[in-house]
């Protein structure tokens, strides 16, 4: 059986009090595999976002607990602090745009992460390396980033986010920005992670294209986690057709 890498437990976020209040995520509960690739659907602002803040320990519930690898590690008392530090340890992130530091290299980039990530020196570098040339970037580790495609930002932004071998890969839109065969490139990099690293990887996506890919994909609407699809067949063309998997 597939151990759980990640469970939240009747989660539910909201921003803000009285008059102001924003209930962005309500009551939600998901089990999600080590090695799963789940793909997260919604209208905007639904509370895509507001789940991988909660799922990414950036934030804590405001109900409900949030386990890591069978240990609970979020509630609404956990500090910051505490969250910081499994933060760092077991999650990486990946956004819409690859956000490399303009001054330095690709491989710096990659190198610094494995420095925060308490590698140094030699080390880092090695490290930086191996991940650059697996996801097919030996040959720009020098480049910086203005001179890279989308596509190679978000490659080495990929490398960046794994330095910490997270247990846990979050991504909110990491294929917005790029044309089809990035897109593909960039899905097919998460998807291997997934697969052959064993990285449980959430996907928040509007793009349905992309979501033959996913082991399972969740649809958020106003807040709530509203149903659940099996993996889409790209032949049925249409969303709406996706295979209900429960409601
Ligand atoms: N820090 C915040 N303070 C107040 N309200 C917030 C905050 N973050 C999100 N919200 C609100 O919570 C709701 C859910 O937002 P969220 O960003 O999670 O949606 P989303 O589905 O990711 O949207 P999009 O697809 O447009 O990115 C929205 O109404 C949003 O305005």
């Amino acid at each position: 059986m597939t151990a759980t890498a990640l469970s939240l437990h009747g989660v539910s976020k909201t921003y803000g009090s009285g008059d102001r209040a924003v209930a962005a995520l309500r009551h939600a509960s998901v089990d999600i595999a080590s090695g799963e690739l789940l793909g997260i659907i919604g209208p905007s602002g639904s509370g895509k976002t507001t789940f991988l803040m909660l799922a990414g320990l950036v934030e804590p519930p405001t109900h409900g607990e949030i386990r890591l690898l069978g240990r609970k590690v979020a509630d609404p008392k956990t500090s910051a602090a505490d969250l910081r530090k499994l933060r760092r340890h077991h999650i990486g992130f990946v956004f819409q745009k690859a956000n490399l530091l303009p001054f330095l290299t690709a491989l710096e980039n990659v190198q610094l992460a494995h420095e925060v990530a308490k590698l140094h020196g030699s080390q880092a570098r090695k490290r930086a390396c191996e991940l650059l040339d697996e996801l097919g970037m030996a040959h720009k580790i020098n480049a910086y980033p203005q001179t890279l495609s989308g596509g190679e930002q978000q490659r080495v932004a990929l490398a960046r986010a794994i330095a910490n071998r997270p247990a846990l890969l979050l991504a909110d839109e990491p294929t917005a920005a790029l044309d089809g065969d990035r897109r593909r490139q960039v899905m097919g990099l998460l998807s291997n992670l997934a697969r052959n690293e064993g990285v449980t990887v959430c996907v928040v996506t509007h793009d349905v294209r992309a979501t033959s890919v996913f082991d399972r994909i969740i649809e958020i609407s106003d807040g709530e986690i509203i149903r659940e699809y099996a993996p889409f067949d790209e032949s049925m063309g249409d969303p709406s057709n996706l295979p209900r998997l429960s409601s």
